[in-house]
This record gives structure tokens, sequence and C-alpha cells, in this order.
């Protein structure tokens, strides 16, 4: 029998033969531009040997991540890029290529003619150990191989899983191109990981063309973005462009704090008419004659001509700049049928084509159109009620340049932009993640941006919370191209978030998402859930003494925190001394990572440390599910630091939504019994029971000044 160091050393032996040819192949493509005849050539020459080097990938990775025997007798390795030997022999076949199937499809159940999988563990190109597969012999869908994989600590970046893609998620990363594939899943079943590998897949497949900037990827927010950023570089797709959602829009002033409902009404899908009505209107209407100046000669154009010109230029199936250009065109035409001349750019035809048809940019359209309730009014029609309209104006600034935009305002601009100049920049692919989330609006700008609409929708309805919380991906899918047919493919098992904290957070799955099936685990953690109850003055010293613990154990810490005990987070993390990366700040990587529940959505670390979840769950009218994201994000340990329940089950106590000039909805009996659990929580958490009566006299006194008259009792309900 071989023994393990013996096959060890022949693999090796393989690996540096196969690194040979590739440093061998290396060099000659960085020899070809200066055996070019002329500098053209040697630029074209450049380009293509920089292609071809990425292709190879970087020098000190190793050759292959695992190997096929078949049933016939036959071995290949398979690596991320493809090496061939001087005389074309393929030594190391690259993933995406069929002869590479085998390696990702073959299971216990279905062998796929594969008799044996060899994974390797390697530094650089040496290889460390190796695990083999003897796929008649395994009983378990979970190789040891992915378990080492899963185990291993993580930094501030995702990484690839080429050589553990399961069967199930290889189907989706092949799945055809000309489809809406909505790949949906449990926190930590793989969804972006699979959604990233299907870009390469695909840029590979469709290598003649597509080329990498033909895709896009959208994810929720900057620090998201970065993470996932290193993942297709190393697949060696280097110019895919990514871009968190609110990049979409126009480069514009941000940072506008605005109501809720009002970002609420902005992100209907009802705004698009709005915004086109709104465009249409800024279009005149010409006078019974107009009389020009033109070449110092008086040309006077009948209405109806001018009139005439205009229906014809609105009914041209062009964007508003499109028709402007007509428009000017028709009544230059009309000018030199009359003078005998074309009248060029002459300042009087370009004032009359101003009238009726004024030029406009995305913000200047926007902010007249807010500052002013008769814009408004006229523009909603029907499609609005006059509350919803009264909440939509605001004051511009004084001029356009100080104007800053809110959030929701964005996927407006963006709106315009695309209904004044026509489309923008499209892509032969686009995929987007945290889909469940996205606003119409936003979803339209997506939308725009697909030229064939060939899309990959990432997303997971029990993390959908916020203003557009869904419960269908129906409500997704309705604002996507509808050019191909959509497919739900769900992901089960659960790679990042072992058995201990998922139990966890999946208890609280029969409020925040009933209906939706809990991942199925793959592995045990290391430790049990912690729980740590404390009074409110200790909160934030004991969350950062939990995280500290973590850090010094070399783990790769996040603390999730709700906003409202973020300073005394901060405040106790600077008293002692630890540096932490804040992703509100864009930075994820320290040891210790602060983030706040909403921007912990796709991301994960060794250990998370959940502060106060009663909060977190009154800070969103989904706030079970957005505590089932916090909970959700670690690949280890999972500690809890509260000073009430860790894990509320009871209807969060929000306040409710009112639209200006709303009444207020009656505030039920039931309302005031959860406000009163509620509130006795806090108190219980942050004060001794001694002082109980005390407190609560205070409340009373406060909210209650002496003289003041009892306010009515709750209604019944
Ligand atoms: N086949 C695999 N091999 C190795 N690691 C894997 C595999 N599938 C998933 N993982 C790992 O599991 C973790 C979760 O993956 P990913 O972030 O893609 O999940 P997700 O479904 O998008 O989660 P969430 O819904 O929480 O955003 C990552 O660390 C990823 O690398």
């Amino acid at each position: 029998m071989v023994s393990r160091e013996a096959d060890i050393a022949a693999e090796q032996a393989y690996f540096d033969e196969a690194a040979e040819h590739r440093d061998r192949r290396r060099d000659t493509l960085a020899r070809l531009p200066s055996a070019a005849a002329h500098t053209a050539a040697a630029a074209h020459l450049r380009r293509y040997a920089d292609a071809a080097g990425r292709a190879l990938g970087a020098a000190d990775e190793a050759v292959a991540f695992g190997r096929i025997d078949d049933e016939a007798g036959e071995t290949r390795y398979i690596g991320r890029h493809l090496i061939r030997d001087a005389g074309g022999e393929v030594l190391v076949v690259n993933w995406h290529a069929p002869a590479a199937a085998g390696w990702f499809e073959a299971s216990a159940e279905n062998p796929a003619g594969v008799r044996r999988k060899r994974a390797f563990t390697c530094t650089g190109n040496t290889i460390d150990d190796l695990t083999d597969t003897i796929l008649a012999e395994i009983a378990e869908a979970v190789d040891a191989h992915l378990l080492a994989e899963l185990s291993r600590g993580r930094t501030g970046t995702m990484r690839d899983i080429v050589a553990t893609i399961q069967a199930a998620q290889f189907a989706l990363i092949r799945a055809p191109r000309d489809q809406v594939l909505v790949i949906e899943g449990g926190p930590g079943t793989g969804k972006t990981a699979v959604a990233l590998h299907r870009v390469s897949w695909l840029l590979f497949q469709h290598r003649a063309d597509w080329s990498a900037a033909d895709v896009l990827v959208v994810g929720p927010h900057p620090t998201f973005v970065r993470y996932i950023g290193q993942i297709l570089p190393a697949l060696g797709d280097d110019g895919v462009e990514l871009r968190d959602v609110d990049r979409l829009a126009p480069d514009v002033p941000r940072g506008r704090v605005e109501p809720d409902e009002v970002a609420r009404i902005k992100g209907e899908a009802r705004m698009a008419g709005l915004l086109a009505r709104a465009l249409d209107a800024r279009i005149g209407v010409p006078d019974p004659a107009e009389r020009l100046l033109v070449g110092g000669r008086f040309v006077t154009l009948p209405g109806a001509e001018v009139a005439e010109a205009l229906a014809a230029a609105r009914a041209a199936a062009l964007p508003y700049a499109g028709r402007r250009r007509l428009l000017r065109d028709r009544l230059a035409a009309l000018v030199a049928t009359r003078t005998g001349t074309d009248p060029g750019r002459a300042d009087e035809v370009g004032n009359l084509v101003e009238r009726l048809w004024p030029q406009q940019t995305p913000t200047g359209l926007l902010r007249d159109l807010l500052g002013s309730t008769a814009r408004l009014r006229a523009a909603a029609g029907d499609a609005f009620t006059p509350a919803e309209v009264a909440a939509l104006h605001r004051r511009g600034a004084d001029r356009l340049s100080r104007e800053t935009w809110s959030a929701a305002d964005l996927p407006l601009l963006d709106e315009l932009a695309h209904l004044v100049d026509g489309p923008g920049r499209q892509y032969a692919h686009v995929v987007v993640d945290e889909a469940q989330d996205l606003s119409p609006m936003q979803l339209r700008a997506v939308a725009r941006r697909s030229a064939t609409g060939s899309l990959t929708v990432v997303g997971d309805l029990a993390q959908s919370t916020g203003r557009w919380a869904r419960d269908s991906w129906d409500e997704v899918l309705t604002h996507l191209p509808a050019a191909h047919p959509a497919k739900i493919t769900p992901l089960r098992y659960g790679y990042r978030v072992p058995r201990q904290p998922y139990a966890t957070a999946a208890a609280l799955l029969p409020v925040a998402a009933p209906g939706v099936t809990p991942v199925e685990v793959v592995r045990d953690g290391p430790a049990d859930t912690g729980v740590h109850r404390v009074g409110l003055s200790e909160l934030a010293a004991r969350a950062v003494a939990v995280a500290r613990e973590h850090a010094e154990a070399g783990r790769f810490v996040g603390i999730v925190c709700p906003p409202r005990q973020r300073r005394p987070v901060e405040a106790a993390l600077a008293s002692n001394g630890i540096a932490w990366s804040s992703a509100d700040r864009g930075e994820l990587g320290g040891s210790v990572n602060l983030i706040s529940p909403q921007e912990a959505k796709g991301l994960e670390f060794d250990a998370v440390v959940v502060v106060e979840p009663v909060e977190i769950v009154a800070s969103d009218e989904r706030g079970h599910r957005l505590l089932y994201v916090a909970l959700t994000r670690t690949t280890g340990h999972l500690d809890i630091v509260c000073t009430g329940d860790p894990v509320p089950l009871d209807a969060p106590v929000l306040p409710r939504p009112r639209v200006d000039g709303e009444t207020d909805a009656p505030f039920t009996r039931r309302d005031a019994h959860r406000l009163a659990a509620h509130l006795a929580g806090q108190l219980r958490g942050a004060a001794p029971p001694a002082s109980w009566a005390d407190v609560l006299a205070e409340v009373r006194a406060t909210l209650l000044p002496a003289g003041a008259v009892s306010p009515e009792r709750p209604a019944d309900g």
C-alpha cells in the first residue's frame, strides 16, 4: 500500500511540473510585446499578454485544488486556471470546463462515473495534505474537505469557493443565461458565493460574445461591495462592475434625511408615472403665430404648423432630449421653406425650441418638481392623495448646486436621467444581491441596466426588512424585465452558521417569517450561544469585554449594535483602547468590527456579539427578521448581551407610520398592553426592583405635570 507521504510526494512532483509550465508560459507572454513590428502591434500584444497572464492566475497559487479519477482509470487535475505543457497537452483543467464538471456533480447518491475525488490543501503550490473521497464508500453529502474549509477563520473579504462547490450550488452556477434566475435560501447557504461564481462561469462559457465589462453586480451597501470585491479577480475575471445600489444614480451630493413616510412614497412604482408626467408638463404650447428674426429678416411661422412639429416630436419614440432635437430640426425646416436657407444654429430658433421644449437635467427637474405643490399636484393626477402630494413637497436649496439628495431621491434622479437622455450603460448580465429589500424604484434602476433581461437575483424573504419588507418574490419580479422566464431556485444547506447559533436564530422564524423552512445546518459549532444578561449601565462594557475575549483568541469579530447603543459601545471600545473598524465608514477588517443590523446583511465573522436584541426588534417593522439577520452572521461563536429577553418573540412596539394630514390610527388596549410590556422589560433590565416605584412616579410626573388633565383611556381593540 502506498503511504500518504509517498502519495503527497508524487502529487507534489506533478504540481511542480505544472507550475514550471505555467512559469514558462508567463515568461513567453512577458516577451510577446517586444516581438511586435510596430508600436500599435506592441500595444495590442501587451493587452493580449496581460489578459492571457491573468488567465494563468497568481504566480504563487496552487496549480490545482482537486483531482478526479473516473471509473475508466482516467485522471484529471482541476484548478482555477487552465495549464498546458509545451506540447499543448492539458495538465490542469480549469474549473469552468466541461471536463471538470464531475468534480462538482459527483455525490454518494450520484457518482456520475467518478470513482475518487482527491482534494488538496496547499500553502502556495506546496501540498500540505490531501483528502480522498471514494464515492462508493461515503454516505454523507458533506465531505471532510468542505468542513475543513468552512471552519477556516474569516477576514474582511469573502473567499472563492471553487474547490468545494456543492452539487446543488453547481447546478445554479451553470444554469442557462437566458432567464431571470432567483437564487433564494436561508442565511449562509452560499447564495452570494454562487451568484459570483455564476458570473465567472457565464463569462467563460460565453467568452466569444461577452467580456467582464458586460456584467454588473449590484449589492446593498458599499461595505458589502468591498467585502465581495476580491472574488471575481481571484477567479481571473477582472473588470466586472460592482456597485452598491445607491451608486447606480447620478453622482450628486447625498445625505439629506427625510421622514420615513416620504421615502416610502418616493420608492413606489407610481412615482415613475409622476416623473414622466412632470417632464411632459414642461413641454409648452405655441402662440397663434411665432415671429422670429432670422438672418436680419422676420419670419412668421403659423401656430398650427409649429403645433404639428411639436406633435410629431411628442409622438417620436425617443427620450426627451432626442425629441427636443427632432423639434429643432422640424422648426429649422419650417424656417428654411420660408427663407430659402437653412437657419443653422440661429439663436431665435434656439429660443423658440427652449420655450416650447426646455432643456432639462434630472437634478433641476426634480428640484423644481418637489419644490412646487402646483407642479406636484398636476403630475400626481389621480395616482396620489393630496396628503401624499403634501408629503412629497419640500423647500429646495436656494441654488441647485447647494441641493443635497436623500437616498430615496437617487432612484428618482436615475429614472429622470433615463427619461431625459435615454438608456445609459447597459449590461449583458446583471446580478442583484439582497434584492428582497429594494424599493420598486430601485428595482427599476436595476432592470433598465439589463440589455436582454438576463439576470441573477439573490435574496432571502426571511431576511427581508425595512420599508419594502416582502413575503413573496412576485413583488420583486414584477419590477424586473420579463423578456425571459423567471425561475425561483432554493439552496437548502447552511454552510456558514453552525448548529448552536443557528438553533438560537431559528427560534425567531415562526414569528419572523412563518412558512419559511429553516436551513439544514451542515456542522456543529465550537460553543453554545453565550447569553449575558446585565443591567443597562453595564451593557456596552460587557459587549466590549466579550468581543475583546474573542479578538484575543485571534477571531475576526463583529459587534452588531442597534443605533441607540452605538455611542456607549464606541465609548467602551475607546476607553479599553481597542481599535475597531466601522462598517458605516465603509471599513471592515480590523479584528473588531462595529456594524448596524442593516449593514450586517451579507457579512460574516468568526464571532458575533449581538447587543440588546429587544432594541433591534423594535428598530424595524420586521424587527424579528432583522434580529435573525444579526444572529446568523457567525461562522463559529455567538454571544448575546442584553438587559432583557435575548430572543424576544413578542410583537415589537413600533412608532406608527403616519402621512401628514392623516389622523392618528386608534391606539388600542392591545397596543397599550404591548407598550407596557416593552417598557416593563426595559425597566427590569435597567434598574433594581427597589427603585421601580420611584422611576414610575417620575415618568408619571414627566408625562402628566401637576394640573394636567389625564388623557382619555385607550379605545377597545
Ligand atoms: N460550497 C462551499 N464551500 C465552501 N464554503 C462555502 C460553500 N458555500 C458557501 N460557503 C461559505 O458559506 C458562507 C456563506 O456564503 P454566502 O455569503 O454566499 O451565503 P448567503 O446565502 O449569501 O448568506 P446571507 O443570506 O447571509 O447573505 C461563506 O463564507 C461562503 O464562503
